[in-house]
């Protein structure tokens, strides 16, 4: 007599489950996203905290599903925006399979490091590794000893060294990951690369394209919206008309430039973007509004998709 489970070895060892990468603002979470899942599915910007969603992002192998949840990370929250960000991670973290702590190898282990490794005692059900990121910043001496110094953190899994601008070990820590996720068959079908909407993917686009170059306090006031968007009839030629908020008057100056000329650079780029993503050409209108204050009221946080 034979079973069908003999006929059908490879998919009982499928695995997949969900991994979320903290870490201080800046280690790279958001472009090892990316790196991983092979498309840009989350922003990266040079400016610290600009992750805001739960973006999935996934990752296929024929011996597993790996789904990233990329978070804002934690914090201390200053505003209304700031807390339903953390409340937003934690929820997150609650429910992941595995998160993944990255530390850059080219900064010594400190106290925000500490502070995120005491937090990750809470989420009891996720198992832990340890990426250090940003590896080929550094010699082999360095990262040697970054290793070692990561390890006396606590009893990881595994730590795995990577670089998302050389590519370095990516499959390696592809493989740890599905490796530590449960039995289980697909969780998305094959072609699928992340679950955000078009919509919430463009305007993300527009904010990184908004953030390059602005000052420090500015990032956290940026917020965009789309209000239409059209192909048009026999074209292969998309309209979008898009909002970017502002807290105050003083940085939509900013954000507009001299006579216009930041917000033609912010909108040509993001176009740009945007038609790589959906693959024709698309007419983009950009329109700079002032919502004062919107990261305190919870109605404007509510209408800008908080
Ligand atoms: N040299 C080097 N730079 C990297 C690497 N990965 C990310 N970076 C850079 O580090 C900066 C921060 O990267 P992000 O991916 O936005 O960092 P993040 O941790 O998601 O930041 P938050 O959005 O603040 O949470 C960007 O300027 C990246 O280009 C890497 O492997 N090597």
């Amino acid at each position: 007599m034979t079973t069908q489970h003999s006929s059908k070895p490879i998919e009982s060892e499928h695995r997949s489950g969900f991994a979320s990468f903290v870490g201080r603002p800046n280690v790279g979470k958001s472009t090892l996203t990316n790196a991983l899942v092979g498309e840009k599915i989350a922003i990266t910007s040079a400016k610290p905290q600009t992750t805001r969603r739960a973006i999935r992002g996934i990752v296929h192998r024929d011996y597993g599903q790996l789904i990233l949840v990329d978070t804002p990370g934690l914090h201390r929250p200053r505003t209304l925006l700031g807390q339903r960000l953390n409340d937003l991670v934690e929820q997150t973290l609650g429910d992941v399979d595995v998160i993944g702590f990255c530390i850059p190898a080219n900064e010594k282990i400190g106290p925000g490091d500490n502070f995120i490794n005491e937090q990750l005692n809470e989420f009891r059900r996720a198992k832990l590794v340890a990426v250090v990121t940003k590896c080929e910043l550094v010699s082999p001496e360095q990262l040697a000893e970054q290793l070692m110094a990561v390890s006396e953190l606590r009893d990881w899994k595994a730590i795995v060294p990577v670089s998302a601008v050389t590519e370095d070990q990516l499959e390696v820590l592809t493989k740890v990951l599905i490796d530590l996720m449960p039995l289980s068959p697909a969780l998305y079908p094959p072609d699928a690369i992340t679950d955000e909407s078009l919509e919430a993917r463009i305007c993300e686009l527009i904010r990184e394209a908004t953030l390059e170059g602005v000052r420090d306090e500015l990032p956290h006031s940026i917020a965009v919206t789309i209000d239409e968007m059209s192909k048009r009839k026999g074209k292969d030629l998309t309209d979008i008309h898009a909002n970017i908020f502002v807290e105050r008057d003083s940085q939509k100056g900013i954000i507009i430039g001299h006579r216009g000329a930041r917000l033609i650079d912010v909108g040509k780029r993001a176009r740009l973007e945007i038609e790589k993503l959906i693959g024709h050409k698309v007419f983009l209108g950009l329109r700079v509004k002032v919502a004062s204050e919107w990261q305190r009221d919870p109605k404007q946080l509510g209408k800008l998709g908080f």
